[in-house]
């Protein structure tokens, strides 16, 4: 019996900020002008000390003072204070040695006691035990209090909850970002005699492990790695080659290749980090030599993650949950003109700052996005903010420590440290439990890759042996020079592959970001025009016009950059035209033509591989808008108030088993109308996902809110039914309106066809936007077989939104093609069943036939076409469609 889970829940969390200034080293000669109030304050003085009164007192000063969740100041050490040193322990010492020589208040009549003493004017003494007692009663409170603030001031009371998190499953990630030696790798890896958080987080989780009630199984592993002029290098292999970036749907940003260790006491990952940063590259700088304290500053981005698998014993037994911990020491933030580096340290400051303006970058755009809405983030800019994307804004509890000088020579690095430590405060991640699930098509894609990858062997096996026959050939160094070039044209049409597939992929997201816009302006749209309406003085409410200016903005914005990357990906396509070219001819030109058509075989077997990576990684997101329609879904059932017997009922009458129930209460859709989209007949947010079924097919999300006609052939006239919902799901695809006719469309896929059974039939599209003398010839549709076939217009939908689909061929919608046909442009009718279809794309929907062969060259053409359905990011798949989408 099929089974669904409930979605774990999802809480939406900011990243923790915390601030951490240094104490002045020996060799900075100038001013200390930080100040560290309450806990939480950061104040920068100044460092101009020759301002007048009248410059300071009318705010003409550069100082600067900024609030975050957490700020230690030059005294406090990673773990714990040193007794005595603040006033706190000296007056808890106080208090403590006024409460020893006064015993009498440790008695349990203590406040009779009290009361005798003033009551009664026996007591000779009595003023020198109203000072005792008054200086008691107000230092109370006072110790407490601030013992409780400063003990959770040290760095474990900081980070150890969202580390005892990981141990549960959840994702964390902590890094430290700084200029040059403000104290980043102090605070992360910290001394002997102050151990950072990398240490201190890893005694946490053994901790936890160790004290752990359950019988749960638990496995830790660890890896190190560093990001050096943009190249991942292992921290843990000895000579460790460059590593590639991969994304895989279930483990989100994984480095291909990247050695984990199994680890079973914290002091074994301590020798691993130990050894790690011996390997990391260190420089030194004329910033550093000069202004800093630091004489070997770290050139790379280091990153230690720590990885908890949790096996339950209990009765969710094939349940595992993985926790991950991510560890970033950064390199220093300086710019590099300021290093006077040249040459190779030019090149790798240039690199540093690359990674930490993209990161930067990211810092400001998902701060923007919270305050303006959605804004691309530019996370593939660099491979740093590749790895820290899940830290950033998916699923993981973040804490950034930025680090700070006090020096006022450092006075512009650290007001710029605030300044990015406080947009960050704006950011916000969601944070879910991540526990094991089997997706299949996944496993299908993984058993290809395998299945690639032994080919990739066979090919390289054969490849080996033809070299070992040439090497006896007198012809050797002419083969070997045409070897060498066709070496490095193979290199280069590898690495011309792998951008290609980045920047498909930024597009994607670009795109996928500009169409949750444009969903959004719609809202504000309709809500602006409802207001207009209602009030009669047509005055629209001016926070409503400055998200919408905001959101148009965001648009536009990403719309330029889309056109970039278009233009990146069409030079892109022209420079593996020409390396193809090349390579063909060398081919041609050589001798030992079998020997060079097997290298190059099996290169482009290699690149097979590579992009089938890619799609594994469209199908992620693929998978993601599944998880998130499911999720919508319970949100449905829940707001649907039903009775939880109800739901197992109905479940159980359609062959489903619900599991881990108790999860799924979602605030506020509780009960039946709380819902805003339901009741109020607005659009709901997001699509929602309405089908639970057996068969995992091909999928797709679709545009949610799209005026569908419908027409039954029962009354003779058009519906219009403006949907909250409309999504294909697997292999149904569901209709929902708000007002009831008709309440639910469904179609099912039958063998070769899109059909709608026992419901009413329907034609998607938009009546309103057919032509007049089109509706009068064809007044209605009939359906093709006796099964009730339909066909689904797409260029009906694309023209929904005006996205440059005018001409479009009607006639198309009413053919009476034997297998059912759905037009994959306006033009071209094309026949075949239908297979499944990829994703829509502001708004779009695609059909992709599954007899339809598509060369590499529609990628070509998708990119220069306009239209939508022609995304690059299904081109890219009609690759391998005769495998991937045929389920
Ligand atoms: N909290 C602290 N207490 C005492 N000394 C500190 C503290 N923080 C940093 N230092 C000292 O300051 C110097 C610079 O620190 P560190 O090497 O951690 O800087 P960094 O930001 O990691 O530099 P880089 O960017 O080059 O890696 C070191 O000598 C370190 O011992």
């Amino acid at each position: 019996m099929p089974t669904i889970r409930a979605p774990a829940k999802k809480q939406t969390t900011t990243l923790t900020v915390a601030v951490k200034c240094r104490p002045l080293s020996q060799r900075e000669c100038g001013r200390d002008i930080v100040r560290v109030k309450n806990n939480k304050e950061v104040v920068v003085l100044d460092p101009d000390l020759s301002k007048d009164y009248l410059d300071r007192i009318q705010n003409r000063t550069k100082e600067k003072k900024y609030c975050f969740d957490h700020a230690f100041g030059p005294q406090s050490t990673n773990l714990v204070r040193p007794f005595f040193l603040e006033s706190l322990y000296l007056e808890a010492f106080i208090f403590i040695m006024f409460l020893t020589v006064e015993p009498k208040f440790f008695l349990p009549s203590f406040c009779s006691q009290m009361e005798h003493y003033f009551s009664q004017e026996a007591v000779p003494s009595k003023g020198k035990l109203k000072q005792k007692f008054l200086l008691a009663v107000t230092a109370t409170p006072h110790c407490v209090l601030v013992l409780f603030l400063r003990l959770k001031d040290t760095y474990q009371k900081c980070i150890s909850t969202i580390i005892s998190g990981v141990v549960q499953g959840l994702n964390a990630t902590v890094f430290a970002y700084g200029s040059t030696g403000s104290g980043k790798t102090y605070t992360m890896v910290g001394t002997q005699h102050d151990p950072g958080l990398m240490v201190l987080s890893l005694h946490t989780i053994f901790d936890l492990i160790r004290r752990d009630k359950s019988s749960d199984e638990f496995e830790v592993t660890c890896s190190y790695l560093e990001v050096y002029n943009e190249v991942i290098y292992d921290l843990l292999e000895k000579s460790s080659g460059s590593l590639e970036l991969r994304e895989d749907p279930e483990h989100g940003i994984v480095v291909a290749g990247l050695r984990c260790i199994k680890v079973h006491s914290a002091d074994k990952i301590l020798e691993l980090l130990n050894l790690g940063n011996s390997r990391r590259k260190t420089e030194s700088t004329e910033a550093n030599a000069t202004s800093s304290s630091c004489i070997h500053p770290t050139r790379s981005h280091a990153v230690l993650e720590i990885t908890v698998r949790r096996k339950q014993r209990n009765k969710y037994k094939n349940q595992v949950m993985r926790g991950k911990l991510a560890l970033v020491d950064l390199a220093g933030s300086e710019r590099a003109s300021e290093t006077n580096s040249t040459g190779q340290k030019l090149r790798d400051g240039a690199n540093i700052n690359r990674s930490l303006l993209a990161l930067a970058n990211c810092i400001n755009a998902l701060g923007k996005q919270q305050k303006k809405g959605l804004v691309y983030v530019p996370y593939r800019n660099s491979k740093l903010t590749r790895i820290l994307k899940d830290g950033l804004s998916g699923n993981s509890q973040t804490v950034m420590v930025a680090t700070i000088s006090p020096a006022d020579s450092q006075y512009h690095h650290t007001v710029n440290t605030l300044k990015y430590a406080d947009r960050a405060k704006e950011i916000k991640t969601h944070i879910q439990k991540n526990i094991g699930t089997i997706d299949t098509h996944v496993s299908d894609y993984q058993r290809m890759i395998d299945s690639l990858q032994i080919e990739v062997c066979r090919l390289k096996k054969e490849l080996a042996d033809k070299e070992s026959q040439l090497s006896v050939k007198p012809t050797e160094t002419t083969a070997d020079d045409e070897l060498s070039c066709l070496n490095v044209l193979s290199q280069e049409i590898s690495e011309n592959v792998q951008e290609r597939i980045n920047l498909q992929k930024a597009l994607f997201e670009l795109e996928e970001t500009n169409l949750r816009n444009r969903t959004e302006l719609q809202h504000l749209d309709d809500a602006i025009a409802k207001q207009l309406v209602s009030e009669k003085d047509g005055t629209v409410s001016e926070a409503l016009r400055v998200r919408r200016q905001d959101i148009l903005d965001n648009i536009r914005d990403n719309d330029e950059a889309g056109i970039n990357y278009r233009k990146e990906i069409e030079e892109n396509e022209k420079h593996r035209c020409q390396l193809q070219g090349m390579i063909e001819e060398a081919i041609g030109n050589n001798g030992n033509k079998t020997y060079l058509r097997i290298l190059s075989q099996y290169r482009l077997l290699g690149m097979a591989n590579t992009e089938l990576q890619f799609e594994m990684a469209m199908r992620e997101q693929i998978i993601h808008n599944q998880r998130e329609a499911q999720r919508n879904l319970w949100n449905l059932i829940m707001g649907l108030g039903l009775e939880e017997k109800q739901i197992f009922d109905f479940a159980a009458k359609q062959g489903i088993t619900i599991e881990d129930w108790t999860v799924t209460r979602y605030p506020g859709l509780s009960n039946r109308g709380k819902s805003p989209n339901l009741a109020s007949g607005g659009y709901a947010p997001f699509s929602y996902g309405l089908s639970i079924n057996q068969c995992r097919r091909s999928s797709c999300i679709c545009q949610n809110h799209q005026r569908v006609a419908s027409k039954s052939f029962s009354q003779d006239r058009w519906d219009l039914s403006p949907t909250f919902c409309r999504e294909k799901h697997h292999s149904f695809y569901y209709l929902l309106a708000h007002d009831n006719s008709p309440p639910c469309v469904r179609f099912r896929r039958s063998s070769d066809n899109w059909v709608s059974g026992g419901h009413p039939i329907s034609w998607f599209g938009t009546p309103d936007k057919l032509p007049r003398d089109l509706r009068k010839s064809y007044p209605e549709i009939t359906p093709v077989s006796s099964c009730n076939e339909i066909y689904l217009p797409t260029p009906a939908l694309g023209a929904d939104f005006g996205q440059g689909q005018k001409d479009i061929m009607w006639q198309n919608l009413y053919s009476k093609a034997p297998h059912g046909a759905i037009s994959s442009s306006s033009q071209d009718m094309v026949k075949g069943p239908i297979v499944g279809h990829g994703r829509t794309v502001n708004g779009f929907l695609g059909f992709i036939p599954s007899e339809q062969s598509f060369s590499t060259h529609s990628l070509n053409h998708s990119v220069q076409n306009s239209n939508p359905s022609n995304h690059p990011s299904l081109s890219c798949s009609h690759t391998f469609t005769n495998q991937s989408f045929k389920t």
